[in-house]
């Protein structure tokens, strides 16, 4: 399998010195100094608990935060430290803990799926409306969903309207932070199970982060277990659950409720 995402050495660190005499005040160091690679097909979980750096690590592989240091490679091409990744543009798309973050409240959805259409894909207004009676039914969701506003949809239905939404940009990666955790649980399944089938159809790798260790034994072929910025342990699922090496990595496990 070839890799979609090569990450290495990558670091960021928030803040400024404060003071001349203790220049390392008010600084924190989110992500330390990881590599981890995201192969085609693959669905990579990132764990760890609250403030591990999950969320650094991703925001800076879509663009969303800059590296302090270090390199990602997507799909070949390489992104220096201190860029953003903005101009990888359509190929990863991040989809937020909670979909109305995705989705514009003031515009239809139809409006919202319009500007990736147009400007990112260059469809004609034909095409455009071809491409979103397909996203609708790739996400199971009513074609006159289309001519909603988000605030008008249960929290399942604007997720899948915000994955719809990330799909519309072709993207080969989703990042997902936390999709699943705002919903019942009866509405993960569904979600999760949506996932599973967008994967195969669409042929998508995803990173997926998530503090819930159920679900991500459920979904994820490799686990990359963080603990305070950095990267403990990677594994293969099967092997991450069932013989954690890392200390840290067999605390997480002990204390979370399983399947
Ligand atoms: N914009 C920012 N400015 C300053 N510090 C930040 C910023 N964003 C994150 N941090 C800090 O970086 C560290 C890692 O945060 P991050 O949100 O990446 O963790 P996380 O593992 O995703 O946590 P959670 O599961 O709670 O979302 C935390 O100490 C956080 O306070």
């Amino acid at each position: 399998m070839s890799n979609l995402i090569e990450v290495e050495n990558l670091s960021k660190t928030f803040g400024h010195p404060a003071r001349w005499f203790n220049p390392t005040a008010h600084q924190v160091r989110a992500v330390k100094n990881i590599s981890l690679q995201l192969a085609a097909g693959e669905t990579l979980a990132v764990v760890g608990e609250s403030g591990s750096g999950k969320s650094t690590l991703a925001r800076m592989l879509v663009g969303l935060e800059t590296p302090s240091a270090g390199t990602i490679r997507l799909m070949g091409k390489t992104l220096a430290a201190h860029r953003s990744a903005g101009s990888f543009g359509r190929l990863i798309q991040y989809v937020f803990q909670d979909p109305l973050a995705s989705l514009n409240p003031r515009k239809t959805i139809a409006a919202t799926l319009a500007v990736p259409l147009k400007l990112l894909c260059g469809y004609s207004a034909a095409q455009r409306k071809k491409r979103m009676l397909e996203l609708m039914e790739a996400v199971q969701m009513p074609a006159d969903a289309l001519s909603g506003y988000p605030h008008e949809f249960s929290g399942g239905q604007a997720q899948r309207l915000a994955l719809a939404r990330a799909l519309a940009a072709e993207a080969r990666i989703l990042v997902l932070d936390e999709p699943v955790s705002a919903l019942d649980v009866s509405v993960q399944a569904q979600v999760l199970l949506l996932l599973e089938q967008l994967k195969q159809q669409f042929d998508l790798a995803y990173l997926f982060i998530s503090h819930d260790l159920a679900v991500v034994e459920s979904i994820a072929d490799r686990v990359a277990v963080m603990y305070q910025g950095e990267l403990v342990e990677c594994a293969d699922s099967a092997t991450l659950f069932g013989y954690p090496e890392h200390r840290y990595t067999q605390s997480l496990l002990a204390s979370a409720p399983r399947l």
